[in-house]
Parts: structure tokens; C-alpha cells; sequence
């Protein structure tokens, strides 16, 4: 599954001729839409509408970037902490994008309960599907931070930490889940409220291909509740 999943990302680029930038942008603003949906503004309980977004050092990050830039625009406050930030001239086009619109970021990680404080949810960018083996610093401990805050997370794609998979039992327990392009197998581990799909750019060819056996999504949106 988590070569499928791979297998599935190489054909759109491969094959089929899409930009990393383009899928990024949609997979992003469909977690942008889904938190919204989620968590709408009015329903927050801490004012400013504070948001943090933790973005890990691979396109789950990237996402994570183009999701905290939604954000701002539908007017949340999204802060970013974006520790391992690689060379590649798409994430400094992200990060700068991020920073022209006065997002800030944050230079390290901050203890559970100032999360618990300061911020209404937290986006959980940290890994996806290529994540593997024992989780290396600094990741390790800004998820065991997440594991004590009590605010929601919502992750992108796969819970961080989790097995792609099996999951992970004793790991971070996100309270929204955005399954990008097809639910992953460790999706069926998920016990938080919202499960949505997003990611609405798989050819109908490829679908088949892989046997996906995707949802509607309703009407134009990019978004799918699955529960
Ligand atoms: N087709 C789609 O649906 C699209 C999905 N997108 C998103 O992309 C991710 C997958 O992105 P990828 O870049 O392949 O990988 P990840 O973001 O999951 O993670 C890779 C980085 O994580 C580091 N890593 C891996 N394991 C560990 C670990 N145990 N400890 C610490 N760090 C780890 C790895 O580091 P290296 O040291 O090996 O460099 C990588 O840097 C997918 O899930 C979606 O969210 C795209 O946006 C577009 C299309
Ligand atoms: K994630």
C-alpha cells in the first residue's frame, strides 16, 4: 500500500505530466477546506483564530505549506514551524509565499501546554507516505509534544509517526484525518471525528488502473466527508 501509494504519486508526474506544484497546491487547499469544514472560524473558542501548522522536510511538508497560505486567506492565523527545510527552489517559492503574507514562523518547538494556550488546532504536516523507521530529532520530540496537547490535530494525509500501514497504537491520535488522493491502509486505525478525502485530480483512467473506487465528491468541491 504504501508502494501503491508511491506508484500512484510517479504516474501523475511520469506519466500523466503533472507538476509537483500543481498537486501540491490542490492537495493543500483541500486541507485548508477541510479544516474549515472542521473547525469553521466562528466555532473557535480561542480569538485571534490561531493555527499552528508543523511541516515536516518532504512534499507531506509542502502541503502543509500551501494548506497554512489557505488558511490566511478563509482568516485563520496560521503560524509555521518548519525545522528541516530543504534546498529545493519549490519549498523557498512556498516559504516565501508563506512569509509575504505574514504568516510567521517559529523558530522551535514550543512545549504542549503553550500550544494548549495560544493556538485552537494544530495541522499535523510532518510525514506521509514516505515516512519509515524510528522517527529521527528533531521530529521525535515535537511529536511527543503532540501526543500531550489536547487541542485537535488535523493531519495530512497519515497521521506523522504512524506506520503507513499498521499505524501506531501508542502515536498521535488526530481528531480530523485528510486522506490525499485514496485512503491510505493505516486510515482504517483512525478513530478521530472527521475523515475527509481531498485531492480531486486523479484522472479517471488512473483510478481504474489502481481500483481505486473513489467517492463522489459532491458538486464542485474539493473535498469528500468520509466521516
Ligand atoms: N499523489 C498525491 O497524493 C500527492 C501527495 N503529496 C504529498 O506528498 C506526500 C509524500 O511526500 P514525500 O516527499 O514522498 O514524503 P514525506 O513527506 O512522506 O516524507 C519524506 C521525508 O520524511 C523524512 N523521513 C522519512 N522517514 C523519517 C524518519 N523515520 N524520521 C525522520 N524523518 C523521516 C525523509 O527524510 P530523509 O532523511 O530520508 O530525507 C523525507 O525528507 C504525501 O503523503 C502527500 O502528503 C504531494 O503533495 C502531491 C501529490
Ligand atoms: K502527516
Amino acid at each position: 500500500m504504501q508502494e501503491e501509494a508511491q506508484h500512484i504519486d510517479e504516474e501523475l508526474f511520469d506519466e500523466y505530466s503533472f507538476s509537483v506544484d500543481q498537486l501540491m497546491e490542490l492537495a493543500g487547499l483541500s486541507c485548508a477546506t477541510a479544516v474549515s469544514k472542521g473547525y469553521p472560524l466562528q466555532s473557535l473558542l480561542k480569538s485571534p483564530p490561531r493555527v499552528l501548522v508543523i511541516c515536516g522536510p518532504g512534499n507531506n511538508g509542502g502541503d502543509g505549506l500551501v494548506c497554512a497560505r489557505h488558511l490566511k486567506l478563509f482568516g485563520y492565523e496560521p503560524s509555521v514551524l518548519y525545522p528541516k527545510r530543504p534546498k529545493k527552489q519549490l519549498f523557498q517559492n512556498l516559504t516565501t509565499q508563506c512569509e509575504k503574507m505574514d504568516i510567521s514562523f517559529l523558530t522551535e518547538m514550543l512545549e504542549a501546554d503553550v500550544i494548549d494556550e495560544v493556538y485552537n488546532l494544530v495541522v499535523d504536516a510532518i510525514f506521509g507516505f514516505s515516512f519509515k523507521g524510528a522517527v529521527r530529532e528533531p521530529f521525535g520530540d515535537i511529536l511527543s509534544q503532540l501526543k500531550k496537547i489536547t487541542v485537535p490535530i488535523a493531519s495530512v494525509d497519515i497521521p506523522s509517526g504512524w506506520d503507513v500501514e499498521n499505524g501506531c497504537p501508542d502515536g498521535i491520535q488526530p481528531d480530523m484525518l485528510i486522506s490525499l488522493t485514496a485512503p491510505k491502509k493505516a486510515a482504517s486505525h483512525f478513530k478521530g471525528r472527521y475523515h475527509f478525502l481531498g485531492g480531486r485530480f486523479v484522472p479517471p483512467a488512473l483510478e481504474q488502473k489502481y481500483q481505486l473506487n473513489l467517492p463522489q465528491y459532491p458538486g464542485t468541491d474539493c473535498v469528500h466527508q468520509l466521516n
